[in-house]
């Protein structure tokens, strides 16, 4: 098999990853974050996931390697929530987020010889109406400095969850349908590593 390379320094993806039952690697990348003026959303998640992909390719310099990128946004009323800045951000963004639907856009690439695929992923979220207090009490755990939109599904933040329609893995930062899909596509089809 190829050497596989999440190029990803969080966690959430590399366990999930984990879930596919290959072995591979992770490599941190500094990639800028900023959304380009008017960005559809969309468009930005595609954008930085291919960004992080290629870059790890690159990187790694090893020419059979395969890189993944994934890149995950919060979206509502088209407005991308990134990870929030300050506790006043994660605040802001949690009251936002109260007692409405929004959709969580997350982004996959691999990166191969001479390939880059890319692929999108959209799941519908609700949550339920937040009390002032709970707001509160979720921002000083710390839970949502490092989320986007200022939530863990995983974690505490799945009290909020109404309901969800689509990728529960694409929520937590990497869709495992998609991912399994794009890596079958480059010649791994991971069900074959399952048994040994
Ligand atoms: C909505 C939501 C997001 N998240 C996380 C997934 C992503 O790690 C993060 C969004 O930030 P990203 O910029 O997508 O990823 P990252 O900076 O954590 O990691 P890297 O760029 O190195 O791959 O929010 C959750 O863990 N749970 C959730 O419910």
């Amino acid at each position: 098999m190829q050497p596989i390379i999440l190029a990803s320094a969080s966690p959430r993806r590399a366990e999930l990853l984990r879930q596919l039952g290959l072995s591979f690697t992770t490599m941190a990348l500094d990639i800028d974050e900023t959304p380009g003026q008017g960005e559809a959303p969309a468009d930005y998640v595609t954008r930085l996931a291919r960004e992080k992909a290629v870059a790890g390719y690159e990187l790694a310099g090893e020419a059979e390697a395969l890189v993944l990128g994934s890149d995950t946004s919060v979206v509502l009323d088209d407005r991308i929530l990134g990870k929030p800045h300050s506790r006043e951000a994660a605040v802001a963004m949690l009251q936002d987020l109260s007692g409405r639907r929004h959709q969580v856009m997350t982004g996959v690439a691999l990166a191969g010889a001479g390939i880059c695929r890319v692929r999108l992923s959209v799941t519908e979220v609700s949550f339920r109406v937040l009390a002032p207090g709970e707001i509160q009490a979720y921002c000083d755990t710390g839970e949502p400095m490092d989320k986007a939109g200022g939530y863990g599904i995983q974690g505490k933040g799945g009290a909020f969850v109404r309901q969800i329609q689509g990728s529960y893995s694409a929520v937590v930062g990497l869709p495992l349908d998609i991912t399994a899909e794009l890596l079958a596509d480059a010649g791994v089809p991971v069900w074959k590593y399952w048994i040994s």
